[in-house]
This record gives structure tokens, C-alpha cells and sequence, in this order.
């Protein structure tokens, strides 16, 4: 049996989309680390990262590595191919060299919009491991599969495939982020019930097809409409790992308040 209390390390992770050139993600970052350290945010027993635009990278590393930050960071999206004439493309090893962390693969709004299919999310995700990245493999269903009651089906589908061909040493390391597109920006948040009964499904299908030590070691987060009031509920769910922010990562207070939910989360249940 999987262990839904084994010690994995929360990840509150900033997804801030397409937001913030170079110099508001210089200033943004800056009052985020001063706010985190103000309130001496323990970063071993939380982490934190932002997930900027590709633009905003470069001088998110040089502030990071100059000011020393424990914020990690990384990419929204990365290319399934390794380099040559991909126009607009960004490889894995680009962002390595750029000392990302993290890379999103399979976000609803890549789904949507680029036409992201499960097959692409898993070369991506493949991809990114392969460069030393970890990726937070996304997967989420729409409300019309919500309503017909086919949300677990379709999740676990995405995760098949997404996962398909992964080693399981590599799918240890990687990250998984539930989204439910219906719940995404619409400030709709899912129930910490609703979030926890999809990622204990998904962890027990890496259990099931994996092992019950790699189901024990993958983080799952949740992610849509995640706000400082309702992140220590969510973050209280035995198989909830962290969150995927949106909106609020673009609000210091809100997001440093998410990050230090545990400080927070006595308030929250009274
Ligand atoms: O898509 C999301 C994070 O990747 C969630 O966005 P919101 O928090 O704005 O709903």
C-alpha cells in the first residue's frame, strides 16, 4: 500500500503565465524573497518557485544567484526536440544552462491553445527529464467531463499516457499537477475533498503501474483558483503535495501567504 503521509516536501509553485516583463519580474521576485524572509520562511520545510515567461529568465537567475535566493525557478513549456530549425522553439538543455529547476509540460492552456496532445506531453516531459529538469506534468479535466462524472477516468488516462515509456526513477523525481481546466482563473476552486479524491486516484495508479515506493515519492499539487484563504484546506488533504498558483503568484502577499499556509493553517480551521 502506497503511504499518503510519507515525508515528501510541499512545492508551492507560480505559474505566472503571460505576465511580467524582465523588469516587473525583477521587482516581483525582490518583494516575494524580502516578504518570505521577513516572516523567516523556512524553505527546506516549504519550497518555493516562480515559473516566469522565457524572457524573464536570464535576470531572474542573475537576481537569484546574486542575492542567493532559495526561490527556484523555471519554464512554462520546453520543446520535445534537442536543438536545430524549430522556430520559436526552446529546448530542455537551454533552460538547463539557464539553472532552471522545474519545467511545466502539459498545462490545459498548452492543451488548448497549441493543441498539446497526450503523446507531445510525454515527449516533453521525457525530454526535460532527460536534461536534469524536473517536470510538473499538468493534467486536469474540463466541466463537461466534471459533470457527466468522468473526471477520474480522464485524469488517469492523461497520466497513462503521459508517463508511458518514463523509468520509474524518473517519475520518483518528477511532479504532477492536478488542474481542473473548469477551476482555472475562474476563481471556481475545486473542494479540498474534490482535489484529494483525484490525487489519491492518480497516486494510486502510479502504485498500481509503478510501485508503491515511487507512488510514496511523487509530489501531486493541486492548481486552479488557489488563493491564500483556501490553500491551508487544500494543503490539509493527506495526498496534496503543494499548489500550482496562478493569479495570486502574481500577488506578493497572496503568494507568500500560500507558501506559509502552515503558519496560516490554524487560523484557517478555526
Ligand atoms: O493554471 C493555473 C496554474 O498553472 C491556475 O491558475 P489560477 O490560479 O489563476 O486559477
Amino acid at each position: 500500500m502506497a503511504d499518503p503521509t510519507a515525508a515528501r516536501t510541499p512545492l508551492m509553485a507560480g505559474n505566472w503565465k503571460m505576465n511580467l516583463n524582465h523588469v516587473e519580474a525583477v521587482h516581483l521576485l525582490q518583494k516575494l524573497s524580502w516578504t518570505l524572509q521577513d516572516k523567516k520562511h523556512d524553505f527546506d520545510r516549504v519550497e518555493v518557485a516562480v515559473l516566469p515567461p522565457f524572457t524573464d529568465i536570464r535576470s531572474v537567475q542573475t537576481l537569484v544567484d546574486g542575492d542567493r535566493m532559495k526561490i527556484k525557478y523555471g519554464a512554462q513549456d520546453v520543446s520535445t526536440k534537442d536543438s536545430g530549425a524549430y522556430t520559436g522553439e526552446i529546448s530542455a538543455s537551454m533552460l538547463t544552462k539557464l539553472g532552471c529547476t522545474y519545467v511545466l509540460t502539459g498545462h490545459s492552456e498548452r492543451r488548448q491553445y497549441h493543441n498539446e496532445t497526450d503523446e507531445i506531453v510525454n515527449a516533453k516531459t521525457a525530454k526535460a527529464l532527460e536534461a536534469g529538469l524536473t517536470p510538473i506534468m499538468c493534467v486536469g479535466e474540463g466541466l463537461e467531463i466534471r459533470k457527466a462524472d468522468g473526471h477520474v477516468a480522464h485524469c488517469l488516462g492523461q497520466i497513462d499516457a503521459g508517463l508511458a515509456g518514463l523509468k520509474p526513477d524518473d517519475v520518483r523525481k518528477l511532479v504532477i499537477a492536478y488542474e481542473p481546466v473548469w477551476a482555472i482563473g475562474t476563481g471556481e476552486v475545486a473542494t479540498p475533498e474534490d482535489a484529494q479524491e483525484v490525487i489519491a486516484a492518480i497516486r494510486g495508479r502510479i502504485e498500481e503501474t509503478i510501485s508503491p515506493s515511487v507512488a510514496d515519492s511523487v509530489r501531486i499539487l493541486y492548481g486552479g483558483s488557489v488563493k491564500m484563504a483556501s490553500a491551508g484546506g487544500i494543503m490539509a488533504q493527506p495526498d496534496v503535495d503543494g499548489c500550482l498558483v496562478g493569479g495570486a503568484s502574481l500577488q506578493v502577499e497572496e503568494f507568500a501567504g500560500i507558501c506559509r499556509y502552515l503558519d496560516l493553517q490554524l487560523g484557517y480551521s478555526s
